[in-house]
């Protein structure tokens, strides 16, 4: 078992290079089992689900090969298209093998994706959304098979515009017969980058960002390549590391578009924040204050992966900040261990009121999923004193070894194995 150890009180300066977006990779990765030809993929982040994602390819029978973030897939061997339950359950994007192998192979048998434990999360949009392009569909005993010979375009019209649903529908759409119109849809910027690598593949699809995206069917999807995008997450999360320590930051490869939400939010709480074209830059600034409101919302509101980490950046800002979480209904876990930490946080079902301390003190603390994990890292870049962090397994799922990052920006964080000398003292829970 591995454990973050942070001495807190550091302020943050330098410059680093943001690294490539799990949740835009994830999608382009499982699309390229819709191609006939050889694809190479640059800037895959080297994370956790990106490995789960590629063992699942070579499951099915694709040739891959990952090296120096590049992702070299030949799909032309894949040669069924039952996915290992082991693989499934290791993450929710697993879900997106289902539209791509069902559109180019008229058959895909899965089990129920795993995932963070953040609410729910079912997947009756993504299922539905297939019947309607004319899947037959079988969900029992843990098992979904879906079949058809080929998939017909139709209308689809999504009850909340999910980010996921979007994507394997959009997927599966690029190959049926006819033109699909998928309504209510997620305008999240990874969608506009799979469809920007489905449509250099010789996908036809308009409107992907805005609500309503169109899809033509074609034939066949050739072989092509593609740069992911920086991660508009792991951006925010270093902003904010930034400006709770007081630090001086420069983010290179980003695209502060993407980042508006929380710009305008750290901006609120008196963080001082520039951009250019590709840089980001969070600047000294003379004391932390509260935020009346923070809202999750779909893309362009506010995200709700960045609720967690901002919240430990509004444990230490100067009055009573309202936070509500409207994406996930279970998306607090890590206020108990913020509490832990020294934290004023009072929770009423999907709102939290955090009223700012003057000092975080640091503790041994657990990572119950990924983003309550960086939240944690943020606190505890914060605190005064040691905090161990335990269950780092959720944090390498998104942030590329955040310690390294952050100790190149200056921080005293270390990763270590159990037992080691510097945790001796400080008292694990359960
Ligand atoms: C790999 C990836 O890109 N993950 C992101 C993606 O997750 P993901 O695609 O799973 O999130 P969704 O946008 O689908 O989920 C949003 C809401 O819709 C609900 N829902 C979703 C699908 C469905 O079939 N039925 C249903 O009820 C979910 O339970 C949730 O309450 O978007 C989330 C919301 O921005 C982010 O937190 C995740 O980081
Ligand atoms: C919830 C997240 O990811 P996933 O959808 O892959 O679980 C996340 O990236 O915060």
């Amino acid at each position: 078992m591995e454990r973050l150890v942070i001495e807190g009180g550091r302020r943050l300066a330098g410059s680093l290079r943001v690294h490539g977006s799990k949740n835009a990779a994830l999608p382009i990765l499982a699309a390229v089992t819709m191609a006939d030809e050889e694809i190479l993929i640059r800037d895959v982040p080297n994370l956790e689900d990106i490995h789960v994602m590629l063992d699942i390819l070579r499951s099915v029978g694709a040739k891959v090969r990952y090296f120096d973030h590049q992702a070299f897939i030949d799909p032309t061997s894949i040669d069924t298209t039952v996915i290992p339950d082991h693989l499934m359950s290791q993450m929710r994007s697993s879900i997106f093998l289902m539209g791509p192998l069902l559109a180019r192979f008229g058959a895909v048998r899965i089990s129920k994706p795993g995932g963070c434990s953040i609410g729910s999360r079912p997947i009756d949009f993504h299922l539905k959304g297939l019947e309607q392009l004319g899947a037959e569909i079988i969900d029992r005993h843990g098992y979904i098979e879906c079949r058809a010979n080929r998939l017909q375009g139709g209308t689809i019209f999504l009850d909340f515009p999910s980010v996921g649903a979007t994507e394997n529908l959009m997927m599966a759409a690029c190959l049926a017969e006819g033109e699909t119109v998928i309504g209510n849809a997620a305008r999240e910027p990874e969608i506009r980058d799979l469809a920007a690598f489905l449509t250099a593949l010789g996908a036809r699809i308009s409107g992907a960002g805005d609500d309503t995206i169109v899809i033509e069917g074609v034939r066949r999807l050739h072989g092509g390549q593609y740069d992911v995008p920086p991660d508009r997450i792991v951006t925010g999360t270093l902003l904010i590391a930034g400006a709770v320590t007081g630090g001086n930051v420069v983010l290179t490869n980003v695209r502060p578009s993407d980042s508006t939400a929380v710009i305008m939010k750290l901006r609120e709480a008196g963080v001082q924040i520039s951009a250019t074209r590709d840089i980001l830059e969070v600047r000294e600034s003379d004391g932390l204050r509260a935020i009346d409101r923070v809202q999750t919302a779909p893309f362009p509101g506010f995200p709700t992966d960045l609720q967690a980490p901002l919240m430990a950046l509004l444990a230490k800002a100067k009055g009573t900040s309202i936070v509500s979480e409207t994406v996930f209904e279970d998306r607090f876990r890590h206020v108990p261990e913020l509490l832990r930490m020294g934290a004023a946080i009072k929770v009423d079902l999907r709102t939290a009121f955090v009223r700012g301390v003057r000092e975080l003190t640091g503790a041994f603390v657990s990572a119950t999923d990924l983003r309550a994990g960086a939240a944690l890292v943020v606190a505890g870049l914060a605190a005064n004193g040691s905090t161990v962090i335990d269950r780092v397994f959720h944090i390498d799922r998104g942030y590329e070894s955040i310690e390294l990052q952050l100790r190149a920006l200056g921080a005293d964080i270390v990763r270590i194995r159990e037992p080691d000398r510097r945790a001796q003292g400080l008292t694990a829970h359960a």
